[in-house]
């Protein structure tokens, strides 16, 4: 594109967003404006703001209006920000035809032009992280067991004890979240790769033949779901964020000229739809004497789908749910490995809580839950490195129908009056308290605690988040020593409108222990 047109480009799309934030902001000019001016132009500059630096914008309105409401303009809306104990409570109270987080999430996604609207009409999907994960997570735990050994072996290959071989933490992490994720995704696909899969049980001493077949005999861990997976979320994130910069009217173009989603999803399906065809065919043929049904997600899609939901839409559900699963998982897993490797201290603990609970319990998914101090170290590790917050849209009058509204969760977590000495990461924060119970749980929320957000909408993954976390930590304390290959310091982390984002590049340095538990 020629520099003119570049220049036009940029001009008139100021003009639009200038014209939205104008409008909108003339609605909720009764709400206090934090981190720049009201007025239509200016207002430009704080939502330049807001995006380089979410973290002191929100803190100085958190400051400022605690226990009440203000207002940070953001490139392509106002957003009111909700604070306090008692409104967070009411927020959670106030039914979705008032408050709706499912609207608010089909326009975050920009559903409309990025994965079609039939897709969250019926978002059944979304409740069965919660129903089936309570049902079958004892059930699972030894793959998701198995999977974690296994794609630690892979990523790290260190076989040897005494030697020190640096890692890319980010990379290394995200493949193995990928694969753990998938295995309860997915899981051991039926027909063409079961055979394969039992030979690879019989040939389990012979490290070349597992390594030739382990590829191959679950999709969860074929490396081009796992890539595609996260191209998914990428792209659907990227593309979303850029058309929500234009006006209803451009969008259909800007959608044609900026959206690479869609190949993602064809490959999605591409990949999925043998397996599905395969189970469709199976569930056909045996209805409910199918003895060998599988049991993971893409199961529970199959099986709890209404009606006059076509079965094409599952392979996209499975893309969908991977979105929020593989990236949250892996950046709070790469802190939580940076605080290790410059805390040898906190390993040593967690260790001995691991060796102690497993010899008393053996290692099952209940074993897990009784890591108390695993449960602390990372709700201590969200509190500390928090940033994001839920988001919701108004239908009501005082704040006008079709506003966002968002908490601030890290000023939250840094109030001193709810968390003594807020500034200082202390690990053993919640396992410490006094007769705290479930609230010292990791998946535990309120309206002190926002880091999976609280209410209706909390995030419904976060009780297998907890297993799969507490599972790889409890399987990096056993096995390795890890330091940071450059400075003994955790990198510290960025952030990106309302993300925050650790070092994605640093190199944490691994040497395999000679240690078990049993
Ligand atoms: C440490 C890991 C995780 C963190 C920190 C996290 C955090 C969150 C947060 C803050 C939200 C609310 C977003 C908002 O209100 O704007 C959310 C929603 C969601 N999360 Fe998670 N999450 C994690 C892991 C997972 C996993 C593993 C899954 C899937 C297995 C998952 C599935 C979802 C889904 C489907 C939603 C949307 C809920 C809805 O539509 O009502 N998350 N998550």
């Amino acid at each position: 594109m020629e520099e003119i047109t570049v220049l036009y480009v940029s001009l008139a799309l100021l003009c639009i967003i200038t014209y939205f934030l104008k409008s909108e902001g003339r609605r909720l000019s009764h709400i206090p404006t934090v981190g720049g001016s009201s007025l239509p132009l200016l207002s430009f500059i704080g939502a330049f703001r807001t995006f380089l630096d979410s973290k002191d914008v929100l803190q100085e309105g958190y400051s400022r209006y605690k226990g009440g409401v203000f207002k940070i303009a953001e490139l392509h809306c106002w957003t009111v920000v909700v604070t306090g104990s008692e409104l967070v409570e009411e927020l959670r109270k106030v039914p979705d035809s008032i408050l709706s987080f499912p609207v608010a999430l089909q326009e975050f996604i920009q559903e409309e032009y990025t994965i079609g609207r039939e897709l969250m009409s019926s978002a059944y999907h979304t409740p069965l992280l919660i129903t089936r994960i309570a049902r079958y997570l004892t059930e699972l735990f030894p793959d998701i067991h198995d999977e974690v050994v296994t794609a630690f072996n892979d990523e790290l290959g260190l076989t040897r004890e005494g030697q020190w071989t640096p890692i890319p933490a980010n990379k290394m992490l995200t493949e193995v979240v990928c694969r753990v994720t998938n295995r309860l995704f997915v899981g051991v696909p039926l027909c063409i790769f079961l055979p394969l899969y039992l030979l690879r049980a019989i040939m389990l001493n012979s490290t070349f033949l597992h390594r030739l077949l382990h590829n191959f005999d679950l999709i969860g861990r074929n490396r081009d779901f796992c890539e595609l997976n996260k191209t998914f979320s990428n792209d659907l994130m990227v593309g979303a964020t850029s058309i929500r910069m234009f006006p209803e009217f451009l969008k259909p173009l800007a959608a044609r000229l900026l959206l690479s989603v869609s190949k993602s999803v064809a490959r999605g399906r591409e990949l999925l739809n043998p397996i599905l065809n395969e189970r469709l065919r199976l569930a056909n043929e045996s209805g409910d004497d199918w003895t060998n049904r599988p049991n993971d997600l893409l199961q529970w899609l199959i099986d709890a789908k209404p009606s006059d939901v076509p079965p094409t839409t599952v392979p996209l559900r499975v893309l969908l749910l991977n979105a929020p699963a593989i990236h949250t998982s892996s950046m709070t897993l790469t802190l939580a490995l940076y605080y290790l490797a410059v805390h040898p201290e906190y390993s040593e603990v967690l260790w001995e809580e691991v060796r102690t609970v497993a010899q008393a319990h053996g290692w099952t998914k209940d074993a897990v839950d009784r890591l108390d101090k695993m449960d602390s170290f990372l709700k201590e590790l969200m509190r500390f490195e928090s940033l994001s917050a839920h988001h919701t849209l108004s239908n009501g009058t005082f704040i006008p129908a079709g506003t966002r509204l968002m908490t601030a969760a890290r000023a939250v977590h840094y109030d001193e009056n709810i968390y003594a000495d807020p500034d200082v990461f202390n690990p053993w924060r919640f396992s410490n308290m006094q007769n705290a119970g479930e609230t010292a749980k990791f998946v535990h929320t309120s309206a002190e605690y926002l880091a999976f957000v609280h209410g209706r909408h909390a995030c419904p993954g976060r009780f297998f988040a907890s297993t799969e976390l507490k599972e790889v930590l409890s399987h990096l304390v056993v096995n390795y020593d890890m330091k940071m290959e450059k400075e003994a310091a955790v990198p510290p982390s960025s952030f990106v409108s309302h993300s925050l984002i650790p070092d994605l590049k640093a190199n944490v340095m691994f040497r395999r222990r000679g240690r078990n538990v049993g």
